[in-house]
């Protein structure tokens, strides 16, 4: 039997972040514009600072400004949401992204709401997620619409295909059905409650993975040739002591029986940065009222 395309998320994201490269630099030249993304990580979680890093390099990359507000752990709640109120404020700052988790001691969905809707470049304001919801000018949560993308370049027009999206986080499993619902899929939505999941599973062409649970999708739940879209993230030891990345489908197993399936790492996670520097660039240009090339 045949084996799954890998889908190269690595590839495709680098070729997005060179064109968001270059509608940068004719905004530089054309109209004196520098987009900037801020990014405020509050602590010293090592997975968070890793992110927060290379979000910094590959926004520099594209020519972009970064701005990056490190906090110490104990920060109260309302420092951080005048830090926010100062952001929102700034010419400079185009888009403002709050790394996730905060501490115990901050309400996240009080300092999401705190966000400028048009800044809020991870689609997490209720404006966003309520215009997504109802067809207007959103800005889309980065991770569900960079695994659009490769669903597209993959698979072409997808309507009438049944998706299913395992998990229903405000992050990633909701916006990613409001999504596939855009494109005229049947979306089906599991979660930890879900009755036969390897049957409801076993139904899709499209299967989206985003539960947090490091293989937890088997190979024989899959549809013969499904494309599956490996959302997880999860870090697990290997017996040398070391760690290393795998997702929340058992990739070995799945390769052989679907058709196409990303990797982990090198799929979904280099798309989500890409589009947050794809939302930064659409929240500037908007700011500033100029158009921006469609195939952005
Ligand atoms: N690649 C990337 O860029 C990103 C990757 N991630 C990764 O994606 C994964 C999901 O993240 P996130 O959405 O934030 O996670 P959450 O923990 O917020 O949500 C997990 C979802 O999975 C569901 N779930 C848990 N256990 C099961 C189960 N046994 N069967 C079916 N459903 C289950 C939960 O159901 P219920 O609602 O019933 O509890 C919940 O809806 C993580 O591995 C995370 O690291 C996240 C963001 C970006
Ligand atoms: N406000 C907010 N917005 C987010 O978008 C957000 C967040 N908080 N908190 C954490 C999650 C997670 N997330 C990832 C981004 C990139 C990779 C990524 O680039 N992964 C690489 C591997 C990186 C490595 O090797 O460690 C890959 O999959 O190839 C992964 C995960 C964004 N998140």
């Amino acid at each position: 039997m045949t084996e799954a395309t890998i889908i190269d998320g690595n590839r495709f994201s680098a070729g997005l972040r060179d064109r968001i490269a270059s509608e940068v630099h004719a905004l530089r030249e054309t109209r004196h514009i520098t987009p900037g993304l801020a990014v405020v990580l509050v602590g010293e979680d090592p997975a968070s600072q890793v992110y927060v890093r290379t979000k910094h390099k590959r926004t520099v990359e594209v020519g972009m400004e970064s701005f990056v507000h490190t906090l110490p752990v104990d920060t109260p709640e309302d420092e951080l949401l005048t830090l926010i109120a100062g952001l929102n404020k700034d010419p400079a700052v185009h888009g403002i992204l709050v790394q996730l988790p905060l501490p115990r001691q901050i309400d996240a969905q009080k300092v999401i709401e705190a966000i400028d809707p048009a800044k809020d470049v991870d689609g997490f304001h209720p404006v966003n997620v309520g215009r997504l919801a109802s067809g207007g000018e959103a800005l889309i949560p980065c991770t569900p619409f960079g695994s659009l993308l490769l669903l597209r370049d993959h698979l072409g027009d997808l309507s009438g295909l049944d998706a299913v999206v395992v998990g229903r986080s405000n992050i990633v499993g909701k916006p990613m059905a409001q999504l596939l619902i855009r494109e005229s899929c049947t979306v089906t939505v599991a979660h930890s409650r879900t009755r036969d999941l390897p049957d409801v599973v076993r139904r899709a062409d499209i299967v989206i993975a985003a539960v947090g649970k490091p293989g937890m999708i088997r190979g024989d739940w899959l549809k013969p040739g499904c494309t599956v879209i490996d959302v997880g993230i999860n870090r697990v030891a290997n017996p040398d002591g070391t760690s290393r990345l795998v997702g929340d489908v058992a990739f070995d197993e799945a390769v052989k029986v679907a058709g196409a399936i990303t990797p982990v790492p090198g799929g979904v996670g280099p798309m989500t940065i890409a589009c947050l520097l794809r939302n930064t660039l659409v929240a500037c240009a908007r700011q500033h009222r100029i158009a921006l090339d469609k195939s952005l």
